[in-house]
């Protein structure tokens, strides 16, 4: 076997996906998320996911005031407190954790811009939709800033428009977990295009892990299709953890949490409740894919370019460590 052609995922890993019932109480959202990360963690996953904005409901009236300020890193307990519970149930679970996402706030200097004043602080505050990986160690290893806001418009059914309040994230997350390889990391909207899980598959990645809350109109039409059409265009396992249905909610979750193989199937769907969906990964289902239809041998990057190459690609970790 060739260099080019190693293993990408070194040893099996089973992943779980949990899709959580959460409300309004973020104490308790992040008590019942422990809570879950344990029970997956004694089912025999090494690798767990939450959905997004599992710490609050989802939604723009509710970004600012659940937001938390991460920078700088590592923040105190009392800054965010579901910083400080995630890395504890990553360690207490001992388990590689995708802490699906929260709402975070950036303020003056700690979005990297030098010193400010109080007054320009309190000015210039900015929000992201952040997704938080930890080791099992409780060791942050990565942030994923949102690059997509969900910003759709669809007469009659559903009007969202994330970008009246938060900003975009600028950067494709890729993730090493050592023993295993890399994931990439990605929030909902985001998979929607179609580069970012490109760009991490060629680049190594055997998972493209997307906490997300599609909702009961987008939903049923493309959130399993995206999952699987991400994992056939690139030949790696697809997991999308969503947030329960909640109907006493303004926002409805699709729920569906879902691990989609490298041949597209569907190796496990949740329904709309809380629970939690796994699957075990193994690196044999990517080489036989990958050897059944050798996609990665036949591109013709003399006729359009290849996305992933080049200085144009963005990865640096837009939080600072
Ligand atoms: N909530 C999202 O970011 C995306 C979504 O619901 C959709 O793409 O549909």
């Amino acid at each position: 076997m060739s260099s080019q052609h190693a293993p990408i995922l070194k040893k099996p890993v089973k992943i779980a996906c949990i899709q959580l019932a959460s409300g309004a109480d973020k104490a308790a959202n992040l008590s019942h998320a422990r809570d879950k990360v344990l029970e997956a963690a004694a089912q025999g996953a090494n690798i767990v996911v939450l959905p997004e904005c599992f710490n609050s409901p989802y939604g723009c009236d509710y970004f600012p005031s659940y937001a938390e300020q991460l920078q700088p890193l590592p923040p105190p307990p009392d800054r965010s407190p579901s910083y400080a519970a995630l890395s504890a149930a990553a360690r207490e679970a001992g388990v590689y954790l995708v802490g699906g996402s929260i709402p975070e706030l950036a303020v003056g200097p700690a979005a990297g811009e030098g010193k400010w004043s109080e007054d320009e602080q309190e000015e210039k505050k900015t929000y992201y939709n952040t997704s938080l990986v930890f080791d099992p160690e409780g060791k942050l290893l990565a942030t994923h800033r949102k690059v997509h806001l969900f910003d759709i418009d669809i007469p009659g059914k559903i009007k969202f428009k994330e970008s009246d309040v938060l900003s975009a994230g600028n950067k494709i997350t890729i993730v090493d977990l050592p023993e295993y390889g890399k994931i990439a990391v990605a929030i909902c909207y985001d998979i929607r295009f179609p580069e970012l899980a490109t760009v991490a598959a060629r680049r190594g990645a055997f998972a493209f892990i997307c906490p997300g809350a599609f909702n009961t109109t987008t939903g049923p039409l493309h959130w399993r299709l995206q999952g699987q059409a991400r994992a056939m265009d690139n030949q790696i396992y697809v997991a999308l953890c969503s947030p329960a249905r909640d109907m006493s909610a303004t926002y409805h979750a699709w729920g569906h949490s879902l691990i989609v193989d490298p041949m597209a199937q569907v190796l496990v769907e949740a329904e709309e409740g809380e629970t939690i969906v796994s699957a075990q990964l193994d690196g044999e289902k990517i080489e036989e894919t990958r050897k059944g239809i050798p996609l990665r041998d036949q591109r013709r990057f003399d006729v359009y370019p290849d996305v992933s190459a080049g200085e144009g690609v963005k990865l640096e970790d837009g939080l600072q460590k």
